[in-house]
């Protein structure tokens, strides 16, 4: 028997015995955890039996609180044991199938014997209590795996740096409790694991990649000591991976006072929460809170605008260059959405101090209660150096104090006696009864009728003005719609506050902005400086509970965006991972290091950490050679080495030709056994165009679905979606509808067209229904690519 035959062996040995372990200690828990279950609901049931209460005298009461309490003292032991081992059954349980995946032998420095340690998803300790066998991923030791090659290699410990060597580093895949491959590796991880996993097909899932976390990857996933991560990363580099394995490793770190409740992911689109929604669960973890930041704009803006989305506002982007306003409207999103606004944003509410408010008056049955000047002149009354909302709070107390005032004076009002005239007898009655009751038991000899009157006008008036206190409260008598017109009306301000020059196109950008507040709209763009402004103005919302914010897909998010996101989580530390090439909207942010950058001014240099990941895991080293010379920075990028074919150009002559070719080409992957195949249109009018014309075609194939912004969940299968919303996803092949210069012919949607071709991990192919390529693709070297021309 070979030396590697016999070690194969060994382990596989070691592995019947760890599952063997993980049998006996289930079949021990699962009686137990049964017989604290029914204890605790035996427990509920007779909670009242060994509670004796007697409410006599003080003691008593107290006597019977104290037993209460004692009670329910020992429910909350038990439910606590009861969830806490029902947690380590389905981590043993989860473990069965796959003990562990990694192994290293380390010697600490100072010992003389190395340590034999096995890396899984879950720890598993022996019966004896101490001896591990099987290391959490994330306990402090695990990153040894991480982290080294065979040879010198440290952790760190809450005690310090603990150092050492590694003898022996080595990979398994286990399934069913048996070693289906095992290798040891002189690297860090094993390119061979890597080359497995990545070969296999695209799911409808993302899976965690555990067993094959990069070096640079795991120190994204372990950094804890930045209130602000920001990461860098190329196309498949795993950021979203990261960030889920990121969340599991805080999850467990802090596991005595962070739970998943506490932790929140931003994503791109709906969609993206169900493609990511397993991970976790995977990992042994509830899943964290997700949101998209659209969601969050319709919550507070809805009632009283109709907000348009940022794909609406992408639609508009990519198909109406020919619109006159285009140019305007470009920029100004770029202006919405810089640092340069949101300085102007904060100099307006300094300058809101002083002069400009607006306020709305108060109205009361068609008359002016308090008018808007009257607010307006109290506001200014006060010179108070107090911040803006401070002294909205203050105003809103006077304006209640004045209301009061008027309320009274209201109830001698004509209207009131016919409201009294025409109250019905049920309501009369009603009234008088409950005013009689109240009355009585303060004044017994209580019946005066002109004092009954006089309660029932009281009543009426009260009635009548909740409505008013309740907009009072709301702050609705800051006329917030008016302010941010305001900065689009009053030219001077605007240059007062940029200290010159107003923005290019600006006359056209204040004409749209304000005809469209006026027809009750709120473009994508000015959603969120809009709310930032109430904000600014009414006092900042806040959930503190949240202690972590991740936020994937960050290079669309403005300056102002970020800046939100900071103020509704004051006590989170924030990660943000994004592509700059990736960048589709408009409103993008640069994610690089650079001084003075948006980022970078959030938290302060001192509290921001950048980090980068330049490897790229999901496409092959062809399609990730074709895609990167798209880019100028294109070189940084180094794909990992994983061969298939190159991309393929496939020139037709007109669009049914393409229609036809592109139906049989999706057989041909079919056949081939790639079972996620996506058609990716530059649009989602064209989407909609494509699976229009492409429906009728594909007869014997498996469903071909359209995604829109609506589609909740991400399913594989055929599918034809906007290249947009394929942002984060992936699929086994990809197909590009239209890749020609009709197409793509704009410099602004490079990133868009690199996006989609992107996606695919292991199939590309472009078409073009009989016009040129784009131009992104002419300026590439051809060796790049296999073209095609159908006959
Ligand atoms: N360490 C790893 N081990 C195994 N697979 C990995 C690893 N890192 C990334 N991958 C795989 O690479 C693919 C891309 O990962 P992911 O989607 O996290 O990248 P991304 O940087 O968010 O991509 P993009 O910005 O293009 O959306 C996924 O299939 C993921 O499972």
């Amino acid at each position: 028997m070979s030396e590697w035959t016999s070690e194969w062996n060994n382990e596989q040995a070691r592995v019947a015995r760890v599952t063997e372990a993980l049998h006996k200690r289930i079949a021990e828990y699962e009686p137990a955890v049964g017989e604290i279950k029914s204890e605790v609901v035996d427990f509920r049931t007779h909670f009242w039996d060994d509670v004796t209460v007697n409410l006599s005298n003080d003691d008593d009461i107290l006597e019977t609180f104290m037993s209460m309490k004692q009670q329910a003292q020992v429910l909350s032991e038990r439910e606590h044991s009861h969830r806490h081992m029902l947690h380590q059954l389905k981590r043993m349980k989860r473990l069965l199938p796959s003990p562990y995946f990694g192994r290293i032998d380390f010697q600490e420095t100072g010992t003389n014997a190395a340590e034999k340690l096995y890396i899984g998803v879950a720890s598993f300790i022996a019966d004896d209590g101490e001896t591990f066998l099987v290391y959490d991923w994330r306990t402090p030791i695990a990153s040894l795996y991480y982290d080294f090659p065979p040879g010198p290699a440290s952790f760190l410990t809450p005690g310090g740096d603990i150092t050492g060597q590694i003898d022996l580093k080595r990979q398994f895949v286990i399934r069913d409790a048996v070693i289906k491959t095992m290798f040891d590796t002189g690297m860090t991880i094993g390119d061979d694991l890597l080359q497995e996993v990545l070969g296999k097909g695209a799911g409808s899932q993302m899976q965690s990649i555990v067993a094959t976390i990069q070096q640079e990857q795991n120190r994204i996933i372990r950094n804890d000591s930045s209130r602000l991560l920001v990461v860098q990363g190329a196309a498949g580099s795993g950021k979203t991976s990261a960030a889920l394995q990121r969340a599991a490793y805080l999850l467990y770190k802090h596991r005595e006072r962070l739970t998943a409740e506490q932790m929140v992911l931003f994503s791109p689109n709906p969609m993206f929460n169900s493609y990511v929604a397993t991970v976790l669960p995977e990992l042994g973890e509830d899943n964290i809170q997700q949101t998209t930041f659209q969601e969050y704009i319709n919550r507070r803006l809805a009632q009283t605008f109709e907000v348009e989305d940022p794909f609406d506002q992408i639609e508009y982007m990519l198909t109406q260059h020919d619109d006159p306003e285009y140019d305007a409207r470009m920029a100004g999103i770029t202006f919405k959405a810089s640092a340069r606004y949101l300085h102007v944003m904060r100099g307006y509410r300094d300058m809101l101090l002083k002069d400009r408010m607006k306020f709305r008056g108060i109205k009361f049955r068609g008359r002016t209660l308090l008018s808007r000047e009257s607010i307006l002149t109290q506001f200014y009354h006060s010179q108070s150096s107090a911040s803006l909302s401070y002294r909205i709070d203050e105003l809103k107390e006077w304006i209640i104090i004045q209301l009061r005032q008027l309320e009274r004076a209201e109830r001698k009002a004509e209207w009131v006696k016919d409201e009294l005239d025409y109250l019905d007898q049920e309501q009369y009655q009603d009234a008088y009864t409950r005013l009689h009751k109240r009355q009585q038991a303060k004044n017994p000899a209580f019946d005066d009728a002109q004092q009954e009157e006089d309660l029932l006008r009281q009543q009426i008036v009260r009635e009548a003005f909740r409505p008013i206190y309740k907009k009072i409260k709301a702050l609705r008598f800051v006329d917030t719609k008016a302010l941010y017109r305001q900065l689009f009306e009053d030219n001077a301000i605007l240059a007062e506050l940029l200290g010159g020059e107003l923005p290019d196109f600006w006359s056209q950008v204040s004409e749209r902005t304000t005809r469209l507040l006026d027809e009750g709209q709120l473009a994508c763009e000015d959603a969120t400086p809009y709310l930032y402004l109430k904000e600014l103005i009414e006092g900042f919302q806040m959930n503190g509970n949240i202690r972590y914010v991740l936020m994937d897909e960050a290079q669309d998010y403005s300056a102002f965006q970020f800046e939100f996101v900071k103020r509704l989580f004051p006590r989170a530390r924030m990660t943000v991972l994004g592509d700059f090439n990736q960048a589709v909207f408009a409103q993008a942010s640069d994610l690089h290091e650079h001084s003075g950058s948006p980022l970078e001014e959030l938290y302060g240099p001192d509290d921001t950490a950048w980090l980068h990941l330049s490897r790229s895991y999901r496409s092959t080293k062809e399609i990730v050679d074709f895609t990167r010379a798209m880019l100028a920075d294109g070189d940084r990028i180094i794909p990992f080495e994983r061969s298939g074919g190159k991309p393929v150009a496939v020139q037709c002559n007109d669009s049914n030709q393409r229609d036809e070719q592109l139906v049989n080409d999706m057989k041909a992957l079919l056949d081939e056994g790639y079972t996620s195949i996506a058609v990716i249109t530059k649009s989602a009018a064209e989407a909609e165009l494509a699976y229009e014309r492409l429906q009728p075609l594909k007869n014997e194939l498996a469903p071909l679905r359209l995604v829109t912004k609506q589609t909740p969940v991400f399913e594989h299968g055929l599918l034809v979606i906007p290249a947009y919303l394929a942002k984060g996803v992936e699929f086994d092949a990809v197909l590009i509808y239209d890749a020609s210069s009709e197409s793509y012919s704009h410099e602004s949607e490079r990133k868009l067209f690199y996006t989609a071709c992107t996606r695919p991990m292991h199939r590309l192919r472009l078409y073009s229904p009989g016009q040129k390529w784009t131009s992104f693709m002419t300026k590439l070297d051809p060796q790049l690519y296999e073209a095609v021309r159908i006959n």
